[in-house]
C-alpha cells in the first residue's frame, strides 16, 4: 500500500541556491543582441557593453531586470485591453505571438515572464494555444526553432546533430507530428508540442533554456490538406512506413546520443502504433520515455487514487473501483497497463498488467472492446474483457451502455474527440456506484475534451470529481464551487526528466515513472482531495516537480540505476535524506536571471 508522504519543503545547508556564474560568450556585438540566450537588450550593464563591443548599439539608458518585466507585462496588458472584442482564437494567437516575440529576442526575460504567470501563460505557450499553433504553423513561421530532420536527410544526421550550436544538451523532446494532441496529423507543423514541453520543462523543473533541444523528424504526412497547402514547409510526401520509418529513427537517435550521450529523449505524439514500438526498441538502449504513454499513465493513476481518496475510502478499494476507459490509444493503454500494474501490486502479485478479470472497462471507437474483436491491436489484447464476464453487454457496446450497466466509479476519456461524453452519458454517471463519481475528460486541446466541465457538474451533479487535459475555469454552483483539475501530463514529465538527469541514470524505468506516480499521488492533503481538490495548482508547479524529481532520484538509487551527476556521485545521492533530495533537485534548477557575459575567443 502506498504510504503518503509529503516531502517537507525545509531548506537544507548543503545545497545553497544557485547565483548566476559568468556565462563564456563566443560572440561580440550584433551578433550577441540577435542572439536570444546571451541578449539582455536595454540590460546590458555600461561595463558589460565595452567588454562586448556594445556600446554604441544599445539606447545609452540601462533599464534594469525588473523594469523590463514591468515594461512587457504592460504591453501585454494593453494587448489584452486592444483585443477584448475580438474572436477567442484570435485574441489566443495575438497573446501567443507577443510571446513568442520575447521568446525568440530575450529568452532570459521570456523564462521570467512565464515562470512568474505560469497559470496565465501556460494556456499560451502550452494546451490549449499551442494546438491552434501548430495547425496554423506554416503561416506563423517566423524563425526557426530546435532542429529537424527529414526524410531527405538520411545518411547525413551523425554530422546535421553537430550544427545545433551547444556543446551540452540535457533534455531533448521529439515528435513526428502525426498525432498531434487529438488534432491529427499535422507533420512539420507538429512542432509547437516539443517547443511547448521544452517551456514547461525550464519553467517548471528549471532545465537551462540553454541545454533543451525540441526536434521535429519529419518523414512526411498524410494529411491532404497540409499536402495541397502551398505555404506548407514540411516534406511534401506521404508517411514513410516500416523499416523506412524506423530506420530514420534509429538514425536520429545515434546521431544525438553520439554527440550527448547522456541526453534524454521524450517522445511525443506520435501515433500509437509508433508510440509502442519506438518505446520497446529503445527504451533499454537509450535513456528515453514516450511522454504520452508513461507520462499520460501516472498522471491519470494519481487522479484515480485521488478520487478514492475522496469518497473517504482507502487505497486498497483501488481493487474495487469500476474504471470505464474512453480512448485505447497510446495514452488510454498506457493508463490501464499502470492501472492494472498496481492492481496486481495491490493484491500481492508481480505488478504484471491485465485487466481481463479486474473492474476495467476500455472502450475504442468501434465501442467496448472484448476478446470477440476482430484485428485488436496487440497492445489492446491484455485488456478485452470476455464476452461472458460481461453480463449483458457484447462487443461494441456503446459508452452509454456500458455506463448505465457498469455504473462505474470513474469515466476517463482519452479518446480525443470532443463531447463524446454527451448529455445522456453524464446523466447516466448519476447512477455511478461512488459516493463522488469521477469524471476526466482527458483529451487536448478543449475543443477535443471528452465534455466541458459546466456540462459535467450540470449533467452528472454537484458531487463528482472533474479533471479535464486542458484547463477549465472552477464552476459556479450556486453556494459551493465545482473545483476543476488540469489532469495533465505536465505534473510528471519535468520531475521524470529532472530526476533522471540529476540521477545520472542510464534508462528510466516503470519503477521510477511509479515513484513518479505516487509522489504526484500522495502531494494533496486529505482535506484538499475531499474537497475535490485531486491535482495542485499550476502555480505550485516548480515544488511538484521537486519533489516528483527527488521521488525519481530515490527509485534510481534504489534500482541501481543511478550513477550521479556532475560533482554529486552515487554515494552521496544514495545517503541523501527525502528533504535533503528535494532540496537538491530544487537547488538545481535553473533561474531567469541576467548571468555576467564574459567572452572568449
Ligand atoms: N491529459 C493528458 O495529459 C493527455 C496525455 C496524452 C494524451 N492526451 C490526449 O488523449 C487523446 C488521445 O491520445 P492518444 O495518444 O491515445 O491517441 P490515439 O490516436 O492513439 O488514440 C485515440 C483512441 O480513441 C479512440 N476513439 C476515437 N474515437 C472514439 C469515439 N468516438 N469513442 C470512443 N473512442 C474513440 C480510438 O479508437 C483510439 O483508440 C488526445 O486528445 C491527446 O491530446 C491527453
Ligand atoms: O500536450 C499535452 O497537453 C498533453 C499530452 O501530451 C497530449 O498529447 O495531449
Ligand atoms: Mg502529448
Amino acid at each position: 500500500m502506498w504510504k503518503v508522504v509529503r516531502f517537507a519543503a525545509s531548506r537544507s545547508r548543503r545545497f545553497s541556491t544557485a547565483i548566476p556564474g559568468p556565462c563564456k560568450v563566443h560572440k561580440r556585438g550584433t551578433d550577441i543582441l540577435h542572439d536570444p540566450w546571451f541578449n539582455k537588450d536595454t540590460g546590458f550593464p555600461i561595463t558589460e557593453r565595452d567588454r562586448l563591443g556594445l556600446r554604441g548599439l544599445l539606447p545609452p539608458r540601462v533599464i534594469s531586470f525588473e523594469n523590463q518585466y514591468d515594461r512587457f507585462m504592460d504591453s501585454y496588458r494593453s494587448l489584452e485591453k486592444n483585443t477584448r472584442c475580438q474572436s477567442d482564437k484570435f485574441v489566443s494567437l495575438s497573446k501567443w505571438r507577443i510571446l513568442n516575440r520575447l521568446h525568440d529576442r530575450n529568452e532570459t526575460l521570456y523564462y521570467r515572464v512565464l515562470i512568474r504567470n505560469i497559470k496565465e501563460f501556460a494556456p499560451i505557450i502550452y494546451t490549449p494555444t499551442v494546438g491552434l499553433v501548430c495547425e496554423n504553423y506554416s503561416g506563423l513561421f517566423r524563425r526557426p526553432r530546435g532542429m529537424y530532420f527529414s526524410a531527405k536527410d538520411k545518411g547525413e544526421m551523425m554530422s546535421m546533430i553537430y550544427n545545433w550550436p551547444s556543446d551540452e544538451v540535457d533534455m531533448i523532446v521529439l515528435t513526428d507530428g502525426s498525432r498531434i494532441l487529438g488534432l491529427g496529423d499535422l507533420g512539420v507543423q507538429g512542432i509547437g508540442i516539443p517547443i511547448g514541453k521544452l517551456d514547461m520543462y525550464v519553467a517548471a523543473a528549471g532545465i537551462n533554456p540553454r541545454k533543451i533541444l525540441p526536434v521535429m523528424l519529419d518523414v512526411g504526412t498524410n494529411n491532404e490538406k497540409l499536402l495541397k497547402d502551398p505555404l506548407y514547409l514540411g516534406v511534401r510526401q506521404p508517411r514513410l512506413e516500416g523499416e523506412e520509418y524506423l530506420s530514420i529513427v534509429d538514425e536520429f537517435m545515434e546521431a544525438v546520443h553520439a554527440r550527448w550521450p547522456k541526453a534524454i529523449v521524450q517522445f511525443e505524439d506520435f501515433q500509437m502504433k509508433w508510440a509502442f514500438e519506438t518505446l520497446n526498441r529503445y527504451r533499454q538502449r537509450f535513456c528515453m520515455f514516450n511522454d504520452d504513454i508513461q507520462g499520460t499513465a501516472g498522471v491519470a493513476l494519481a487522479g484515480l487514487l485521488g478520487a478514492i481518496r475522496s469518497q473517504g475510502r482507502p487505497l486498497s478499494d483501488f481493487l474495487k473501483q469500476k474504471i470505464v476507459v474512453v480512448g485505447a490509444g497510446s495514452a488510454g493503454l498506457g493508463v490501464l497497463k499502470m492501472a492494472a500494474q498496481a492492481v496486481s501490486r495491490m493484491s500481492g502479485g508481480s505488478g504484471t498488467a491485465t485487466t481481463a478479470n479486474s473492474p476495467f472497462f476500455l472502450i475504442d471507437k468501434d465501442g467496448l472492446v472484448t476478446t470477440e474483436r476482430s484485428n485488436l491491436d496487440p497492445a489492446a489484447v491484455p485488456f478485452a474483457k470476455n464476452p461472458r464476464d460481461l453480463e449483458g453487454l457484447t462487443e461494441g457496446a456503446s459508452i452509454i451502455e456500458v455506463v448505465k450497466k457498469v455504473k462505474p466509479h470513474v469515466l476517463l476519456g482519452l479518446s480525443g474527440v470532443g463531447g463524446v461524453f454527451d448529455t445522456e452519458v453524464l446523466k447516466a454517471m448519476r447512477e455511478s456506484a461512488s459516493t463522488k463519481p469521477a469524471i476526466f475528460a482527458m483529451s487536448n486541446p478543449t475543443v477535443n475534451a471528452e465534455c466541458t466541465a459546466i456540462e459535467a457538474f450540470s449533467h452528472a451533479g454537484k458531487n463528482i470529481v472533474f479533471a479535464s487535459g486542458s484547463p477549465f475555469d472552477n464552476v459556479d454552483l450556486g453556494n459551493e464551487v465545482g473545483h476543476v483539475n488540469q489532469a495533465n501530463n505536465m505534473y510528471l514529465f519535468p520531475g521524470v526528466g529532472l530526476g533522471t538527469l540529476l540521477s545520472g541514470a542510464r534508462h528510466i524505468t516503470d519503477e521510477m515513472l511509479r515513484a513518479a506516480a505516487e509522489c504526484l499521488a500522495s502531494y494533496m492533503t486529505d482535506e484538499e482531495v475531499q474537497k475535490g481538490i485531486l491535482f495542485p495548482s499550476i502555480d505550485c508547479i516548480r515544488n511538484v516537480t521537486a519533489e516528483v524529481g527527488a521521488a525519481v532520484i530515490g527509485a534510481a538509487v534504489a534500482e541501481n540505476q543511478a550513477e550521479g551527476h556532475g560533482e554529486v556521485g552515487l554515494r552521496e545521492l544514495a545517503n541523501m535524506s527525502k528533504e535533503d533530495t528535494v532540496e537538491y533537485v530544487r537547488s538545481n534548477m535553473w533561474l531567469p536571471e541576467y548571468c555576467p557575459l564574459v567572452h572568449e575567443k
